[in-house]
């Protein structure tokens, strides 16, 4: 262990190409199946692990557009960024005098669907990690005590794993469980272009999940299975209008938010390939057919939504 160490990194989001929502199991949580992507967009973090009298210290730089900035970013212990180094400590040096202390510059909007906290967390158990010398193997189970999309935002995947794609695709992700099962999958995706929206409101995670059990009798979505069995290594999510996308989210989210349905609509209106909500929400994704598109979108809409920006897949 070579301490001080000192990393600073990008946490990046995520979209849900495909979200398939099962029923509540008997501890709540709902069987999910979905293929996810990391995006460009990002907070920025930096972790510095090194000896002294036990403490984690966190400061927050909150660099959200006040047009987004209406949900609330805890700056203490609540953080999830704070929460992770806790728990790092705790279970990989217990006893040890070390401190870890971290600045988060926050960009990403919350309550968007976009797994902006988890990253967070993700990225500090990964420096965390780092510093400690951790494997892989011995972040996952901290990973999902934090939350269920923290695993997938820990990269690289185990060894075990097929490789990710080396033509410059996109590397994506089949997450099932509560979310806390991941796998790296062999898709030979384009990289993928879009402008990522997010309106002046959010959707908090829980609720919506309530919203889409409340949906009479809602049938869960079948839209990864399909996309993994029927395309094989090339689904055609561009060329297909983005019909293999899905979100089981959509039918539920949309009409309870009318904010979010006509940001929907207006990704549609100005050429999206395919307008998809992110995850629970509330942000939409549009995506275009390559990067000059996504541009064209951007400049389209650029003023008439409460926050924009041109992202690619990672
Ligand atoms: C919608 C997604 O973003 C899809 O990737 C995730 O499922 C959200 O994951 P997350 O924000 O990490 O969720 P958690 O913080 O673990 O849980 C928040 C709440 O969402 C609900 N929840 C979450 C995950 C899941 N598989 N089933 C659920 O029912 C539960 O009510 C839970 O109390
Ligand atoms: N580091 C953090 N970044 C963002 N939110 C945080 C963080 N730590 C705690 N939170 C709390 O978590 C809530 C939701 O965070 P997050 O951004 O992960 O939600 P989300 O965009 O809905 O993502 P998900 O796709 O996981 O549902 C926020 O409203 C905030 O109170």
């Amino acid at each position: 262990m070579s301490l001080p160490y000192k990393a600073t990194l990008a946490s990046p989001c995520k979209l849900n190409l495909t979200l398939d929502v099962g029923l509540p199991r008997p501890d709540g949580f709902h069987e999910l199946d979905s293929l996810v992507v990391l995006l460009s967009a990002a907070d920025e973090v930096t972790v510095t692990v090194k000896p002294g009298p036990r403490t984690v210290k966190l400061i927050v730089k909150d660099r959200r557009p006040d047009s987004v900035a209406s949900e609330p970013m805890p700056k203490g212990a609540e953080n999830l960024a704070h929460k992770a180094a806790q728990l790092a400590l705790d279970t990989l040096a217990p006893g040890q005098e070390l401190q870890v202390w971290i600045t988060l510059a926050k960009r990403l909007p919350a309550q968007a669907g976009l797994g902006a906290g988890s990253s967070n967390a993700a990225t500090v158990l990964q420096a965390v990690g780092a510093a400690l010398e951790a494997s892989a193997d011995a972040l996952l189970p901290l990973a999902a005590q934090l939350g269920s999309d923290v695993a997938l935002f820990l990269a690289p995947p185990a060894p075990s794993a097929p490789p990710a794609p080396t033509s410059g695709g996109a590397y994506v992700v089949r997450m099932r469980g509560r979310g806390e099962r991941v796998e790296p999958v062999a898709l030979e995706l384009p990289k993928l272009y879009g402008v990522l929206t997010r309106p002046a409101v959010g959707v908090p995670t829980g609720p919506a999940y309530a919203l889409l059990d409340a949906l009479p009798n809602r049938l869960p979505g079948t839209a990864t299975e399909a996309l993994l069995t029927n395309t094989g290594l090339a689904p055609p999510l561009v060329g297909a209008g983005g019909a293999a996308l899905s979100n089981d989210f959509e039918a539920a989210v949309l009409p309870a938010f009318p904010e979010v349905a006509a940001l929907h609509a207006a990704l549609t209106e100005a050429g999206a390939v395919r307008a998809l909500l992110c995850g629970s929400g509330s942000s939409v994704f549009g995506l275009a057919r390559d990067r000059a598109h996504a541009l064209e979108l951007v400049k389209k809409l650029a003023g008439r939504v409460a926050w924009l920006k041109l992202v690619e897949s990672l």
